[in-house]
Parts: C-alpha cells; structure tokens; sequence
C-alpha cells in the first residue's frame, strides 16, 4: 500500500484504522497508509508514554499482493501516538527465545532458491533483529558443507551441554535436513534442543509452509517474533548396504556409509519418494533448472509423464507394504500396496511440499503422523490431473485411483534393473538403492531439534 518514496521520517504520527488500512497522519500534514496485512509487530514505546513503534513491510512496487520471494521489499518502521484497538492484535515483546546469552546464530544459504537470501537477511531479517535489539552472529554459506560444519564446531555441543541457542535459517528444506541429518547422526539425546526459525529462502520450503508460513520471508518474520518453539517429527530411513547419494548435479555418487554395514540410515522431516516425484527432484536438481524457481519441479515432471519420444511413462517395478494402526483399537495390521508396478509413491511428515501442493491434506502441523498417497501406473494425462487436484488443496487423495493412509511403518523391495529408475528422493537428496535393494521407513523416536511455530 505504502507507496515507495514515501519518507516515514521520525516524528510522531496520528494512527486512524479504517478497514484493512492503518491511516497515518503527521503534525505537519504527511499522510501515509500500511495495509495491516504488511504489518509484522508492534512495539510498546521505551517510556511510559502511549506512542508504540509500528514494524511493517514495504514491498517493490507492483507487487502488493502476496508474499513470495519474488518481492522481497524491506522492513519500515513508523512511530505512533497512541495505540488504535484494532492494532493491538500486533502487539509483540521480545520473545525469550530471541533472549539467550548465546547471541542468536543467522546462517544465510546463498544458493537457496532463486539466491535471494542474502537480500532477504539485508533487508528484512537484519533490521528485524537490530529493531529488536537482538544479538546475532551471521554465518553466509561457503560451499554445500557449511551448515554441517556449524553443527559440528557449534550447535550440536551447545545442546548437549544444555546451552539454550536460536537458529534462524534463511534456506529452503535443505539447510533444515542439513541440522537434522547431522544431529540425528551423531547423539542420542541432547540436554537442550536447539529452536530453529525458518525464514522460507528455498523453492519447494516445505516444512516452512506446512507449520502454517506462507511462502515468502515475511511469514518467516512473523513467526519469528510471536512463534512457539516446537519439536520437529523426524522419520528414520533405513536403507540397504550399498546405497549411496547422488551428488554434483547427477555426476557423482557418495556412498552413505560403511558399505558393509546391515543398513545405513537417513533421518527427514519431510517427505520420502520413490517413482515420478523423485525422478523430478532428481532431474531438475541442475543450476541449469534452479534458475526456474519452483518451476523446475513441473518442467522435469512433464517431461517424465510426456517422454519426448511418445512413449509412455515409466512403470516403477517393486513391491510396497505398510503397517496402519486402528485408531480405536490401537492394533496394527499389515497391508500391500496393490500390484507390483507404480507411478507415484510419496510419504509424508508435512501436508505441503509447496504452499500450494497439498500432498497429504489430513497431516496437521508437527502432529507427528505418516502419511503416504500413491498410484499405479496410467497415461501421462491422467497423472497430470491428479496432480492438478493435489495443487487444488489435496482434492487428489479422494480420487479413487489414489491410495492415501497413515501408517507406522513403510517398506519397499525394489526390482528395477536400472539404477536410473531406483533412485528416490529423500528429503529432496537423492539416492540410488543397489539392485534388488529395499527401503524401511519409520518415525523417529528422538527429538532432537525445534522450529519456531507460528501462532
Ligand atoms: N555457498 C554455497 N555453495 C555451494 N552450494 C551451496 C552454497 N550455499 C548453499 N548451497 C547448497 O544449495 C542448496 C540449497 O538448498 P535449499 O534446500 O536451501 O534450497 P532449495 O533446494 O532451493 O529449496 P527447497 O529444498 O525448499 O526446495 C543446498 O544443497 C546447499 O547445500
């Protein structure tokens, strides 16, 4: 609303609200409007006089509608005389988790999404913090291994000496599976868990859309301020000797741990795939695609549901059971998911992938619960429109092609011949199972880490 050149200045302004406009009038005659929607807090004066310090996003023009990461725009502030009612709702305190004699660790993913993070830290996060004279360190990214090697010099050693710390992570899904994977690697239990805000910098953002935040910063700003610390539900992957990471855009594969171990194990938040979801995250994981934004993620789909030479899509061979509890008797029972072949198989820890794919509409925020949806195989249109109904708020899993349920447990034999064709996505990395290979997956019984929720 506000218009860009607008100069707030620092005196004192009269605050009328009218609608879903705060009207803003100065002693000198200026006039200046903010849409409430733009507002990220309100501060009560330092003294005991009635004027509060009003926060509120300004954002480029022509992009007043929405919050996507697109339109960055940056933080304002404006002093009022005296507190309108309808603003009270804005009222925010510094909340303790933003308090800790640890000053607050940033880290800034510079790749994530469309590199816009470092922007988003300039413009929003960093006035944010210093409005609310927060202490931080900042810590940019430095190559693939950088939020690793802060949990290894810093965060992991802090929680386990019981050191309360705040993260706030300007990244998409990656820099949180960073934390989780090496946390949930290297303890068994911590005496404090550390609480991570999201600042949503990455393309998909899932974990951040699916506690409530929509998709750009200014939700992650939001939570930040008047959030609640909550445990992360974290599933464990067990996965059949030899598996091994596909890293350096397709080029290079890393094994995921002593090959001659009974398994090795990955830890998620997330999701876990295996057919035409995983094959696009894995095709479209090119600097080439990421210029897309999450495009890429339609662009590689097509492709795979329409091959270019006309023929088919692909028929995932293997076979998929699972475990369901009732939930009035408490008893579980064994269930196999239909035939041997399919086209799409995704588990889930979080409702949406994107703000607008709703993958598992029953999910509730951080309630813990697995759900898995998939489908057999079918022509590249039928496929098209179940994935248009997923991005119309989860009507897919109503389509009787679809099967969706919660379980405890997840296992899947694979029997492709081409590695091409195992590979599965967990976490948006990438892993290509040995022939013959198996997958197991189950809920994680520690809780290790937290994210700021917002209210
Ligand atoms: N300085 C850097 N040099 C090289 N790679 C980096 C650097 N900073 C971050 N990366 C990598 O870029 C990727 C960014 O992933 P991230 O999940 O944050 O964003 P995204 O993939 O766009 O979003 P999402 O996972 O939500 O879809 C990660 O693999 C991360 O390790």
């Amino acid at each position: 609303m506000v218009t860009a050149p607008f100069e707030w200045g620092t005196e004192a302004f009269t605050p009328e609200v009218t609608g879903d406009i705060l009207q803003c009038t100065s002693q000198s005659g200026l006039q200046g409007q903010i849409n409430l929607s733009d507002i990220l807090g309100v501060l009560p004066g330092e003294d005991s006089s009635s004027s509060h310090t009003v926060l509120f996003l300004v954002k480029p023009e022509g992009h007043n509608h929405g919050d996507s990461i697109a339109a960055v725009g940056h933080l304002e502030k404006t002093v009022i005389s005296c507190l309108p009612s309808s603003l009270t709702q804005f009222l925010v305190k510094v909340p303790e988790y933003l308090q800790h004699s640890e000053p607050v660790q940033v880290v800034v993913s510079v790749k994530s999404g469309t590199c816009q993070a470092q922007t988003i830290f300039q413009d929003l996060v960093e006035p944010l913090l210093t409005q609310l004279s927060v202490k931080y360190e900042v810590h940019e990214t430095k190559s693939t291994q950088t939020i690793t090697e802060l949990c290894e010099s810093r965060f992991l050693e802090r929680a386990r000496a019981g050191t309360p710390q705040t993260i706030v992570l300007l990244s998409g899904d990656g820099g949180v599976v960073n934390i989780v994977d090496y946390f949930y690697r290297h303890t068994q239990s911590v005496q404090t868990p550390p609480h991570i805000a999201l600042i949503p910098c990455g393309t998909g953002n899932a974990l951040a859309c699916s506690i409530g935040s929509r998709t750009g910063p200014s939700s992650g700003l939001k939570s930040l301020i008047r959030g609640t610390p909550t445990p992360i539900p974290i599933f464990a992957t067990k996965l059949s000797p030899g598996s091994q990471m596909i890293v350096d855009e397709g080029r290079q594969k890393v094994p995921l741990g002593d090959p001659n171990a009974s398994h090795q194990t990955l830890y998620g938040s997330v999701t876990v795939s295996w057919g035409i979801h995983a094959a696009l995250v894995a095709d479209s994981d090119t600097t080439e695609y990421r210029k897309f934004g999450n495009e890429r993620f339609k662009i590689a789909g097509m492709k795979l549901l329409h091959p270019p030479d006309g023929s088919a899509p692909h028929k995932f061979k293997g076979n998929v059971t699972y475990s369901e509890r009732d939930d009035q008797t408490g008893e579980v029972s064994e269930k196999t998911f239909e035939g041997d072949e399919h086209m799409y198989l995704l588990a889930s820890l979080v409702s949406r992938l994107e703000y607008n794919f709703v993958v598992s509409p029953k999910s509730e925020p951080l309630d813990g619960s697995m759900w898995f949806m998939g489908w057999g195989p079918m022509s590249g249109e039928e496929a098209t429109r179940l994935v248009v109904l997923a991005y119309k708020g989860g009507l897919h899993v109503d389509d009787e092609a679809v099967t969706y349920a919660k379980f405890e447990k997840l296992r899947i034999d694979f029997k492709e011949d081409s590695e091409h064709w195992r590979r599965i996505c967990v976490d948006g990395n990438i892993i290509a199972v040995e022939k013959d290979g198996w997958l197991e997956l189950t809920k994680e019984p520690r809780q290790l880490l937290n994210v700021i929720k917002p209210h």
